[in-house]
């Protein structure tokens, strides 16, 4: 089962892979001919009534594959208001190949029947897919009316028009227009709304690559997008915890959850270094704690800042010292919001009790600091960290050159980066990068686009850098890293 906005970034993907959308509309037009071949023999008439996006560009395909049918194609709408460029030229090979076709404007002067005025043995629904928004408007309205007025065998493509397909309820709510199928011929995977439906569901295989889904691409960058009305905070305040031996590690990674978009980053840190944390930017609000050491004489304060904060970012540069694992300890007792956690913190988290969601972000040898596994194989690798991040019940992400990021239910390998990125500070910009993100999608998706994005910078950045690259490169790479073209 797949979602909708899931299966819109796993086809972005697959076109990042050198499959692009054409081609996987010419194989979803390909599987619902086959279906039609499933219900009807040879020279049985089949009307194919089409919308002008991307679902009806499947049945302007399929029609071309139903030679030995009696076809006829609905356009609903004239030509040149077709939406996509796909769509459009697959239209244009019906119309060079004298495919039977007509416009239909008024949806009222819809006729399915066949010439002679006989019923056609089959519809095929592809008005609308997964690019429906609200209820079912003219001309696809009245359309979907004639379509189950018809006693022919009714084949949606993807999701019966005026069906949401991730709920199986029409999308102009309850009681509204959809067409009533017989069956339905899904693509890639099947959304979840369509076993709710009392219809026969294929599910065809379109040729998307596996690996659109198992590695992070540009398509995971989707619906990520700025709402152009939020206000300041509404993108996201993040709390960095962390300081003490180091001082730029905290500042890493507060920089970099400003350039990934959080509105604000705060940096709670041992007063010995607020003054060098500040010094390196004005962009951020140091939060100073009395003393050189974070230390379990914190975990009120950190606590009472942590709750102004959508993500607290805990562990960057706190070091290992005496009384740091206590606080660690007492904060994630405390703590119910999301944390990104790294570094010296990590270890604290397999016997913390807490009711956080985290993400962690270990490193092979700190991955098995906290009791886990690692194989070299990638796919093997993969595993070892889902059982474990099921045993642990947070999200886990652990670099090499290949990520992993799991939760208990699933995996997704991030391959952006290069050697350049062994250099000291880098996990630093990733751990910010991610809390950035924790506070505007949910925690699994902040870890696997935040592995992605700081890939795609430390990339740039060797571009530029070579090996030379150093972690202060990153954060200002990120807003190119993060643009989904
Ligand atoms: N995802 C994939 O990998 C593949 C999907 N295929 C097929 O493409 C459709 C989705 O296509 P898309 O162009 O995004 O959307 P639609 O065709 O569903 O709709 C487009 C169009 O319709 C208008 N519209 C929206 N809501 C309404 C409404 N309530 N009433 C009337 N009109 C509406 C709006 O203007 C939209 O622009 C997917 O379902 C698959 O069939 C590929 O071919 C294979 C790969
Ligand atoms: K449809």
């Amino acid at each position: 089962m797949i979602p909708t906005d899931r299966m819109a970034a796993v086809d972005a993907n697959a076109a990042a892979l050198g499959v692009p959308r054409k081609q996987l509309m010419e194989s979803s037009g390909n599987a619902v001919a086959r279906e039609v071949r499933a219900v009807a023999d040879p020279g049985a008439t089949v009307a194919l009534v089409c919308g002008r996006g991307n679902n009806g560009g499947d049945a302007l395909v399929a029609a071309r594959f139903l030679t030995e049918y009696a076809v006829r194609v609905h356009l609903l709408g004239r030509p040149e208001t077709i939406r996509t460029d796909i769509a459009r030229e697959n239209w244009a090979a019906l119309e060079n190949a004298a495919v039977p076709r007509e416009t239909v404007t008024d949806s009222r002067d819809l006729d399915l029947n066949a010439p002679d005025g006989d019923d056609p043995d089959v519809v095929v629904d592809a008005m609308l897919g997964s690019g429906i928004s609200g209820g079912l408007r003219e001309p696809e309205r009245t359309a979907a009316a004639a379509i189950n007025a018809s006693d022919a065998t009714v084949i949606a493509v993807d999701v019966p028009s005026g069906i949401d397909a991730d709920t199986g309820d029409p999308t102009g709510g309850p009681g509204g227009v959809a067409v009533d199928a017989d069956r339905v011929v899904t693509f890639h995977d099947e959304t979840p709304g369509l076993a709710a439906l009392d219809a026969a569901v294929t599910v065809a295989d379109i040729g998307i690559p596996a690996a659109a889904e198992r590695y992070t691409g540009p398509g995971d960058l989707l619906g990520l997008d700025r709402d152009p009305d939020s206000h300041k905070g509404d993108n996201g305040e993040v709390l960095v915890v962390g300081g003490g031996p180091y001082t730029g590690a905290p500042t890493l990674s507060a920089l970099a959850a400003l350039r990934a978009g959080a509105d604000l980053a705060r940096v709670a840190c041992p007063e010995s270094i607020a003054d060098a944390v500040q010094g390196f930017s004005p962009n951020l609000i140091v939060r100073p704690l009395p003393g050189d050491r974070v230390g379990s004489s914190h975990a009120d304060r950190v606590a009472s800042l942590a709750a102004e904060n959508d993500v607290v970012v805990l562990g960057p540069g706190l070091g290992d010292g005496d009384g740091t694992r206590e606080f660690v300890r007492e904060f994630l007792t405390a703590y119910e919001g999301r944390a990104v956690v790294d570094a010296d913190a990590l270890r604290v988290v397999p016997e913390a009790d807490t009711d956080a969601d985290l993400i962690c972000t270990p490193h092979q040898g700190e991955l098995v600091g906290m009791g886990g596994e690692t194989a070299p194989e990638p796919d093997e690798r993969a595993e070892l960290v889902r059982e474990f991040a099921a045993d642990l019940g947070h999200v886990l992400l652990v670099k090499g050159a290949v990520d992993v990021v799991a939760d208990a239910d699933g995996v997704r390998l991030n391959r952006t980066g290069n050697p350049g990125m062994t250099v000291g500070g880098t996990g630093d910009v990733l751990a910010g990068t991610v809390g950035a993100l924790a506070a505007v999608a949910d925690p699994f998706r902040a870890a696997a686009v935040g592995a992605y994005v700081v890939g795609r910078a430390g990339d740039a950045a060797a571009d530029a850098n070579g090996a030379g690259l150093v972690a202060t490169d990153l954060p200002d790479r990120l807003p190119e890293a993060m643009r989904n073209e």
